[in-house]
């Protein structure tokens, strides 16, 4: 286990503690504002220009995606990339942590086909193993706490096994021993602005994320206090991955500042940039 679990991300190594809006280079904790710049990708890193170059075969939907298509570049940087990383990753499984609604699923499942891994969603397993369809009626029927126990044993399973790519629950960071079974394989934290969250959120609804969902009012709205007051709380418990992906840097790598534009191929993408910048540090301190 890794020694460092819980005890790295210090409090008030947080600049912007207050506000979590500011650009990510002044909220983000020290050891991951020091992270040296990602490799230059042989086959250029502007994904927004690659896509635009080849719109007719890039779509999105901005909301509700179910399927994902990536632009034929995109997906040979997604294959260069991961046949890359590959070699490093030895087998170890992948978990990627983020607040609700940060791409964990999305992404995740880009990353498990690009690697050759299996997909699993933490939520889902939870839901499989408890016998309820939903999280929300999970947490109505019986508890947070119940949920968060199931949680654990979920991740206490899948952490006995190998090749596989997990979407964990958005508050799965909060209890130290997740971590402790976390930390046998990679752990990606999806860092989104919080403005963002709340939009997808909104567009799709809060019936299905129980710790946002709110009869009446703005959803928008809702949805941005609640993320802000959650993230406060559980920041340092984020900061706890091995990488961080921040959409605000890949859109400032991009050569501009709107993250709803960024392609979940684009963002896979740079995972696998942070995952082989990791895994190639921890393989100079070895060797
Ligand atoms: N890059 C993106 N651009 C626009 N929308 C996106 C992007 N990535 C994901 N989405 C959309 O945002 C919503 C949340 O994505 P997703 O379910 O992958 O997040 P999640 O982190 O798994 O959430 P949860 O913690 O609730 O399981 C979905 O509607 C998805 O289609
Ligand atoms: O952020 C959270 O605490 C949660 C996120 C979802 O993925 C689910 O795990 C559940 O709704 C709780
Ligand atoms: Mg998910």
């Amino acid at each position: 286990m890794d020694a460092g679990v819980g005890l790295r991300a210090k409090p008030g190594a947080w600049a912007g503690l207050g506000n979590p809006h500011r650009p990510s280079a002044a909220r983000v904790p020290a050891r991951f504002a020091a992270e040296r710049p990602a490799r230059p990708l042989v086959l250029g890193s502007d994904c927004r220009s690659h896509g635009a170059r080849l719109k007719v075969s890039c779509s999105r939907k901005p909301a509700g995606i179910e399927k994902v298509y990536y632009s034929a570049d995109e997906a040979l940087i997604l294959k260069q990339k991961a046949e890359d990383v590959i070699p490093y990753l030895n087998d170890r499984c992948v978990y990627l942590v983020g607040m609700m609604g940060s791409g964990k699923t999305t992404v995740g499942k880009i990353l498990a086909e690009v690697l050759g891994y299996s997909f699993f969603d933490s939520d889902k397993m939870v839901e499989k193993a408890v016998g309820i369809s939903s999280v929300a009626e999970i947490f109505q029927l019986h508890s947070e706490a119940f949920f968060r126990d199931n949680e654990s044993e979920v991740l206490r399973d899948l952490s006995s096994m190998h090749r596989l790519v997990v979407a964990t629950g958005g508050g799965a960071v909060i209890r130290p021993i997740n971590w402790s079974y976390m930390k046998k394989g990679l752990t990606i934290w999806l860092d989104v602005p919080l403005d963002a969250l709340a939009r997808r959120i909104a567009a799709v609804g809060t019936a299905s994320r129980p710790l946002l969902h709110q009869e009446s009012g703005d959803p928008y709205a809702k949805a941005y206090a609640k993320l802000t007051s959650l993230f406060e709380q559980r920041m340092d418990s984020y900061a706890n991955a091995d990488a961080r992906v921040s959409l605000e840097h890949i859109a400032v790598k991009q050569g501009h500042n709107d993250v709803t534009i960024l392609t979940p191929s684009a963002i896979a993408i740079e995972a696998l940039l942070k995952m082989e910048s990791f895994l190639t540090d921890k393989a100079m301190v070895i060797n």
